[in-house]
């Protein structure tokens, strides 16, 4: 199996460039580098790997963040012959937390060298715009409020550069808090439909964690052909600080205003425009009225490695 990294020198402030430099230096086996330009192209390198039907298995492995985790994904999945793995490079690596990411040469020397066969795990879809996947969780509201405004915030890279990258997520956590106007929600899951109102985020999950280790869903398992949904309502700003305080924990499912539930698809339909986001990445504003589709398609896609979490055991 040949090895090729992908790179990704802007991740987590440009900080992982000189992680790179540090890591490349203790490879002991024979792999190629590919540094990433810009926004889509990981997604192009991956694209070029699974549609050039290579007879030898190529292990694609994203080093950077869940951002470089997604794009090799949407280039990748449904190619048999591309196992994708990680190391966790990035701010958030929320992809290194729910799965399993290399942290030393030796553990990638130790997975070429074994027969391990990949697991093959379950990748989300959205049905908006041209199509989005996620890998570890897509929604709509509060968290995508507080993604966008990260995403774009001039401060996250120098903030992530001196190691405060955190501070940026907090300091917009407040902002959106204080901003942002709950909606009302419709949705359908397997031909039930269900109303809530007054609500600040609607999420669905492949696996446990989003937002930098924050355990929304705590049920999810990547290999179980099924997403969760989990609908964060009726609460006020200061018990939504609570509620958001205890997902690092997955104690908020205690709550009643928060529900979560199991499904193959969900159609959420907002009373006004909101923030979607995918795998923590801006994803552009739903339209009131028009529904936004979640679904699952099962096993589209090979781990290098492990998984580390989940019920399945694979
Ligand atoms: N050369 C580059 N210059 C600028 N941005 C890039 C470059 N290559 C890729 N990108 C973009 O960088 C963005 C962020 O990457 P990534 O998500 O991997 O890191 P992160 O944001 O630090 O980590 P995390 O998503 O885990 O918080 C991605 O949206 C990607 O498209």
């Amino acid at each position: 199996m040949k090895a090729v990294f992908v790179v990704n020198p802007a991740a987590r402030g440009g900080r992982a460039l000189s992680r790179w430099k540090a890591f490349r230096k203790t490879l002991t086996f024979p792999f190629r580098e590919l540094m990433t330009k810009g926004p889509g192209h990981a997604k192009a390198i991956a694209r070029g790997f699974a549609a050039g039907g290579e007879k030898e298995k190529v292990l694609l492995i994203a080093f950077g963040g869940d951002g470089t985790v997604h794009e090799i994904l949407a280039g990748a999945a449904g190619a048999d012959h591309v196992i994708v793995g990680s190391v966790s490079a990035g701010s958030g690596n929320d992809f290194g937390r729910g799965y399993r990411s290399f942290r030393t040469a030796e553990e990638i020397v130790a997975y070429l060298g074994g027969r391990t066969a990949p697991p093959s795990l379950d990748l989300g879809m959205v049905n908006f715009g041209d199509g989005f996947i996620f890998v570890n969780s897509s929604g709509i509201g509060f968290d995508a409020e507080i993604s966008r405004g990260t995403g774009r915030s001039a401060f996250k890279p120098l903030l992530n550069r001196t190691g405060l990258g955190k501070l940026v997520y907090a300091l917009y956590t407040v902002r959106a808090l204080c901003a942002f106007r709950t909606f009302s929600l419709e949705v359908t899951a397997d031909g039930k439909q269900m109303d809530y109102h007054d609500v600040w985020f609607a999420t669905v999950s492949n696996q446990p964690y989003f937002g930098g280790g924050m355990k929304i869903s705590p049920e999810s398992d990547p290999a179980d052909g099924l997403i969760e949904l989990t609908v964060v309502s009726r609460l006020s700003r200061v018990k939504l600080l609570l509620v958001f305080g205890s997902v690092f924990f997955g104690a908020h499912t205690v709550f009643r205003e928060v529900d979560s539930r199991k499904g193959r698809q969900f159609s959420l339909k907002a009373d006004r425009e909101v923030p979607l986001h995918t795998d923590g990445e801006d994803a552009g504003d739903t339209q009131p009225g028009r529904p936004v589709v979640f679904s699952v398609r099962p096993g589209a896609w090979r781990l290098a490695g492990q998984q580390r979490t989940g019920r399945s055991g694979i």
